[in-house]
């Protein structure tokens, strides 16, 4: 049993974990209503999550890749110290103006910076830019994870970290007849990390799986 398979259960952890702030709130059921695939929002549980880890970390310079409605970038400014910058990037220039708003009226919005592009293409630029990186948030194409980690763990300061989302994709990973796109992606990324010596790694099954990788 676990909270993504038993509803009950996830109710249960969301009425004793901090309450979501009425603004992600909204936005949540903003992107439900909206979004073809409004779960790949962040949501509650990871949200609250995230902040907390950027509590943990104190991470100052920080990159997401894939933005989507905002949710995730707004957790992570939330927690991040008042010198940080959120750097996030989002392929999809239709969300722009929507995302812009949400950050516009968050009281953290002003740590976060979107970039509108794709992401392996902007990941180098940004890099050069604003980087190295205290934290990465990985969140984009699946297909692309180990692109995504190859291009941006040399921009990872040491003892960084990066934070890769579903990355047990729905059980798909571990499931033998599974052999989609997604899947192939994820499985590809899950066993770079796991052979990468210059790293520390753990798969927290949280939600669709939160990898946390330690730059050593
Ligand atoms: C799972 S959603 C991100 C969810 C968000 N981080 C959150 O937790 O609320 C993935 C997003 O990545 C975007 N995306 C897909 N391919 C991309 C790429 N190559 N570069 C940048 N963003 C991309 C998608 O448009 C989508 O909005």
């Amino acid at each position: 049993m676990s909270v993504t398979t038993d509803p009950g259960l996830e109710q249960y952890v969301l009425r004793h974990i901090d309450p979501e702030p009425e603004q992600l709130h909204r936005l949540n059921r903003e992107t439900h209503r909206r979004c073809l695939y409004p779960d790949m929002c962040s949501g509650h549980y990871q949200g609250r999550f995230l902040k907390m880890l950027m509590r943990m970390i104190k991470p100052v310079n920080i990159l997401e890749l894939g933005t989507f409605t905002g949710y995730s970038a707004m957790c992570l400014a939330e927690g991040a110290p008042d010198n940080a910058a959120v750097h996030t990037v989002e392929l999809n220039d239709e969300m722009g103006r929507m995302i812009q708003e949400n950050f516009n009226q968050w009281p953290h919005g002003h740590k976060i910076t979107l970039h509108i592009g794709d992401a392996l293409q902007l990941i180098e630029q940004l890099s050069r830019q604003y980087g190295p990186w205290d934290l990465v948030f990985m969140d984009a194409n699946k297909r692309n994870y180990a692109d995504y980690y190859q291009a941006v763990m040399p921009h990872v300061a040491s003892g960084g970290f990066i934070v890769a989302d579903n990355t047990l994709w729905y059980g798909k990973v571990a499931d033998s007849d599974a052999h989609d796109a997604q899947t192939l992606g994820i499985r590809h990324f899950n066993s770079i990390v796991a052979s990468d010596p210059h790293v520390e790694k753990v798969i927290l099954p949280l939600r669709d799986g939160l990898t946390l990788i330690h730059k050593l």
